[in-house]
């Protein structure tokens, strides 16, 4: 059956639902491609868009309908991440957990990704925010190609996007001044804006940032980092909702009537090949409370594109016979093409932080108090507005690890940190107007004891830990065993430290502008010595779900490159990763915006070539 033919009712009108596959029926298209997530979707709509037959697989359903509200509104963001490994929601997360990490970690944590149509931008914290420019000039020369580069690849940025300045009115108490020609008139689909509301703590948290030498710059997204600023957000300034690629690609391709075949509730078990060409899929239906499960085929005419994420890009890989071979074979997985590096080099960024009460309201007002809580409710849904409106206080800091701190690093670990250009931040500050603790879904952690508290988090923004991703077994019905290996590497365990020292030096300027209280309210001052600080780091670190690299574009001498500057599998034909794992490097912040732009130059590429 070939549904891209088949999209006219009788009176001539498409039909919707002609755009959803038939999971358990063979069909064939030109590209089919594996996940429906952030980088799936762009890549889906845009081939789709150009008239050329797409079927996309998602293991997931629709997020709206799968985790109501929780999924759609800011406020809610951090429902079911946090690092309970048990805390999970199964219809729109995968529910991994890592393996237990070595000292001084010794935990396991859930790690939150999508399992739903938009992937993990419909789980994601809404940050949108672009790369240095020498970080994506390192890009470009570890795959020898400088279309990777900051100038040439910013077309694809800002094609992805449509940005809506903030309202300058709302920032009486603030400033947010935003670089205009980061961004195009002509851009989108993906909603880039500002909440509708802008957050108390996040005013002051500014003045502090500005205080302790991260001057205001304009915007996250010129390529620039060092400093501080507001950050874009994923959020729709029309109804003041998440903009995920589900709900911005797929969804304007849908009313557009030309979209790809969507394959939902349906995973992708194995790539198949004739020879080392790939040729298609195998895939199941879902199978789910005792319903057996039905198995089928997907043919690719012309390319098979893994988008399925940084931990089930190199699992499909492996499982089909692509990575190192010796380790394939102790699953009895035959081999075509011996690529060490598939599911190793995994890059993250680590976070923690610690909390004092201050004098304005936070989350806490609502969790504190029940009224409170159900007025927010209703001031979002009568205006889009209010504290739900809001993830986070939207302004972050970003800098090298200054003096005095800076001294109190090993000679070893400052020779490793230049592997970083001068451009690329080492920490991230990422306030929060919630009590974090050690777990940083704020619905659960605050104490409840009628303080306003807000967090000041580190995320670890230059890491040299790498970790891994491993089969548990032959089938693509087994979660993959991640192993993040955070803070594995001795520079990471000192920076941490050291930034640790420099956090309460921020919240000295938080108590002497007279908006914190100055007593530690978490961890407190029981942590002193660097052991104190390291042990009590890694008990209360999470991530902040960056997990990129295990399929790692790169040139073909690189011992753990997997795909070319094109995103095609080195020694197989027809086959491409296009997703967060095949980043060469995990640049600094957030890499949602890198994804889409990453599946706009795939897709043109193969449009170019059509
Ligand atoms: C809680 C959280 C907060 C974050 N915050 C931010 C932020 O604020 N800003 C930012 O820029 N980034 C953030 N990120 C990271 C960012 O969202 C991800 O890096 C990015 O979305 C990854 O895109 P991807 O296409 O590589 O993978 P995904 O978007 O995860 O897509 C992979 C898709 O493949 C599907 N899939 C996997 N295996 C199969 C299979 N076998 N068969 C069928 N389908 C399959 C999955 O269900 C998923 O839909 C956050 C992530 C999380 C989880």
């Amino acid at each position: 059956i070939d549904f891209a033919f088949n999209q006219q009712s009788p009176n001539g009108q498409p039909l919707v639902s002609s755009f959803f596959g038939v999971p358990g029926t063979n069909a064939t298209f030109d590209y089919v491609i594996i996940g429906g997530g952030t980088g799936g979707l762009a890549i889906a709509t845009r081939l789709a868009q150009a008239n050329l037959s797409v079927a996309v697989v998602e293991a997931g359903g629709f997020y709206e309908q799968d985790n109501s509200n929780l999924s759609v509104v800011p406020g809610y963001a951090t429902y079911f991440t946090g690092s309970d490994y048990d805390n999970f929601q199964p219809l729109i997360d995968w529910g991994i957990s890592t393996t237990v990490q070595a000292a001084p970690i010794n935990r396991r944590l859930h790690y939150a990704r999508g399992k739903t149509l938009g992937g993990s931008s419909a789980r994601n914290y809404f940050l949108y925010q672009r790369p240095t420019i020498q970080s994506l000039e390192q890009w470009s020369s570890l795959v020898g190609d400088d279309s990777w580069n900051f100038a040439n690849l910013l077309p694809y940025f800002k094609q992805s996007v449509d940005f809506t300045p903030p309202n300058a009115t709302l920032y009486a108490n603030s400033s947010n001044p935003q670089n205009l020609s980061s961004f195009t008139p002509n851009g989108g689909p993906v909603q880039v804006s500002f909440s509708r509301a802008v957050d108390p703590f996040g005013t002051w948290a500014r003045l502090a940032f500005i205080n302790a030498s991260m001057p205001q710059i304009d915007g996250l997204s010129s390529g620039r980092l060092l400093g501080s600023a507001y950050a874009g957000l994923t959020i729709d300034p029309n109804n003041g909702q998440r903009s995920s690629s589900e709900s911005s690609f797929l969804q304007s391709a849908l009313n557009a009537h030309k979209a790809p075949i969507v394959y939902k509730n349906t995973l992708a078990s194995k790539i198949l090949f004739n020879g080392t060409t790939a040729t298609g899929i195998s895939a199941i239906a879902a199978g789910t409370f005792g319903t057996p499960s039905v198995n089928f085929t997907l043919t690719a005419r012309k390319e098979v594109i893994l988008s399925a994420g940084a931990f089930q890009s190199p699992q499909l890989l492996m499982l089909s016979g692509i990575g190192n071979c010796s380790y394939l074979a102790t699953f009895k997985l035959p081999c075509l093409a011996n690529l060490p590096g598939v599911g190793q080099n995994m890059w993250d960024h680590p976070i923690f932080g610690s909390a004092h009460a201050v004098n304005v309201n936070t989350a806490s007002a609502g969790a504190n108090n029940a009224t409170v809580a159900r007025q927010l409710v209703q001031t979002y849904l009568n205006t889009g507005g209010g504290p739900l409106s809001i993830f986070g206080p939207g302004y972050y800091g970003w800098e090298k690890l200054p003096e005095p701190y800076r001294s109190g690093l090993s000679n070893a670990s400052k020779k490793a940190l230049e592997a970083f250009p001068p451009d690329w931040p080492e920490i991230e500050w990422l306030p929060v107007s919630a009590y974090n603790g050690y777990n940083l879904n704020k619905q659960t952690a605050d104490p409840r004891d009628g303080n306003n508290y807000a967090t000041l988090n580190a995320a670890l923004v230059a890491p040299l830990s790498r970790g891994t991703v491993k089969l548990a077994s032959a089938s693509a019905l087994d979660l993959p065993i991640i192993d993040p290996a955070w803070l594995t590497h001795q520079a990471d365990r000192e920076i941490a430290v050291q930034s640790f020292k420099r956090q309460r030096e921020i919240w000295a300027i938080l108590v002497k502008l007279g908006v914190a209280h100055p007593e530690e309210a978490f961890p407190g001052p029981s942590v002193q010595t660097d052991e104190e600080i390291l042990t009590w780091i890694g008990e209360s670190l999470t991530t902040v779900y960056h997990a990129a690299g295990t399929a790692k574009m790169g040139l073909r001498n690189d011992s753990l490159a997997v795909v070319d500057h094109d995103a095609k599998v080195f020694g197989i034909h027809n086959l491409r990763v296009v997703d967060a794992s095949a980043f060469p490097i995990l640049p600094p912040g957030h890499p949602q915006s890198t994804v889409y732009a990453f599946s706009e130059k795939i897709a043109q590429q193969i449009i170019d070539k059509k």
